[in-house]
């Protein structure tokens, strides 16, 4: 998922700290062969692959940015990883999250994830906490932790994670993905600005498509998830100069990044507890939640008017190159930005029901409300969209 502003500001240098854990008593034999090409870098040397060793980081999401995150935490000798995951491996997944494989279909991700671990590096601990990251659990998992790393897709996670994090003075590094751009930070309250200090409000629902609806580029998850790690490396060990303060921006396509000062707000309000992020990332707008909650048909009952030879116009309201993946017989595209803007109104018919549909839902929910406010009353939208109606009615088509 892309990010909710495009910062501004100029870059001067990163941000030099002490290191975050102490080192482990003593590296075995096998573990000097496994380590021998760190060893012998004079800025990591015996004493940072013993911290490595003695760190336990916790990474949100076995998925794009976990999975090369993982994989390379693993490999560089970090003794102890967490994992936090709630779902499991899918099909669309396999492009990118390369910590899981074929024979992992439908297997808890999280699981999957320690089993690939386990044959990089059998000297790593996993933890796998297999649940959904919550306002009520956060603290609690969080506890046994010295960094997180997030590699989650979705806004309100992300403030979750930064708050538990501010609130247990621990250091947090983020990174973005969408189609061929990529972001990286690293956020430690106590030492520099947090996640709320470049984005202090969430984006307005429904304003920037996630990763399921707008497309990653596979490869960009390594080179954002091993930048990741780079950070997590130098904040265990105390080497090199941190991204604390700084935004980096990639662009895969152009092959350039840059990075960006941000500035702690002296201003902001200070994070004294966890919210609900749900509602504070506003996941589907109230007017489109309103819209939703009398108008909304399944994929069932749409088989249904068709069956009866009812007068309705199906508009789906996703992207041309959506469509062109899949769409359902008959449905009519205009893309959501032309309903939103008024400027595709004049195109809808008087004289039968409108009936909306997106991918799964969230979409045709904000153009369903404004279909309402422009006086098409009885228009409706379909729960679970062409993702429901591929699995619920004809299952012949592909899903994405
Ligand atoms: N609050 C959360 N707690 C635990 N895991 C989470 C949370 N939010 C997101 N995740 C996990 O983070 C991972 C993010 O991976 P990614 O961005 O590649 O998306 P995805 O959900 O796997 O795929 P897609 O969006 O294409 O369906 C997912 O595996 C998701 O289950």
């Amino acid at each position: 998922m892309t990010s909710n502003t495009s910062p501004q500001g100029s870059d001067d240098g990163g941000t030099t700290l002490p290191p975050l854990v102490e080192p482990a008593a003593e590296l075995t034999k096998d573990e000097v062969a496994r380590y021998s090409r760190h060893l012998i870098i004079p800025d990591v040397g015996m004493a940072g692959q013993k911290r490595l060793k003695n760190a336990k980081v916790l990474v949100i999401g076995a998925g794009g940015l976990g999975s090369p995150a993982l994989l390379y935490l693993a490999a560089a000798g970090v003794g102890t990883l967490g994992i936090v995951e709630f779902d499991e491996v899918d099909e669309s997944n396999l492009h990118r999250q390369i910590i899981h494989g074929q024979s992992d279909l439908g297997r808890s991700k999280a699981e999957s994830a320690r089993d690939s671990i386990a044959e990089v590096n059998p000297f790593v601990k996993v933890n796998l906490h297999q649940t959904n990251l919550t306002s009520d659990n956060a603290l609690d998992i969080f506890a046994d932790y010295d960094l997180i790393l997030d590699g989650t897709d979705n806004f309100a996670t992300r403030y979750l994670v930064n708050d538990a994090a501010v609130l247990q003075g621990k250091p947090y590094v983020w990174g973005s993905i969408f189609r061929f751009e990529g972001q990286a930070s690293v956020f430690w309250d106590a030492y520099g600005p947090n996640y709320r200090d470049l984005y202090p409000e969430p984006p307005p629902p429904g304003m920037v498509p996630s990763c399921a609806e707008g497309g990653v580029l596979g490869v960009l998850c390594a080179s954002i998830g091993s930048i990741m790690v780079n950070e997590a490396i130098k904040l265990i060990t105390g080497i090199g100069e941190t991204l604390l303060g700084r935004l980096m921006i990639y662009d895969a396509l152009e092959m350039s990044y840059r990075t960006v000062k941000i500035r702690k707000d002296p201003n902001a309000d200070k994070v004294t507890e966890l919210i609900d992020y749900e509602t504070f990332c506003g996941v589907v707008s109230d007017d489109a939640q309103q819209a939703a909650a009398d108008s909304t048909i399944t994929p069932l009952e749409l088989k249904d008017k068709f069956d009866s030879d009812q007068k309705f116009e199906l508009i789906d309201v996703r992207e041309p190159h959506e469509y062109d993946i899949v769409h359902i017989e008959g449905a009519k595209l205009i893309p959501k930005d032309r309903i939103l803007s008024g400027e595709a109104l004049a195109e809808l018919p008087q004289d039968r029901q409108i009936v909306l549909h997106c991918k799964s839902g969230g979409r045709s929910a904000e153009a369903l409300s404004a279909l309402h406010k422009a006086g098409f009353s009885d228009a409706v939208h379909v729960g679970g969209g062409v993702l429901g109606w591929a699995n619920q009615v004809d299952q012949s088509l592909p899903t994405y």
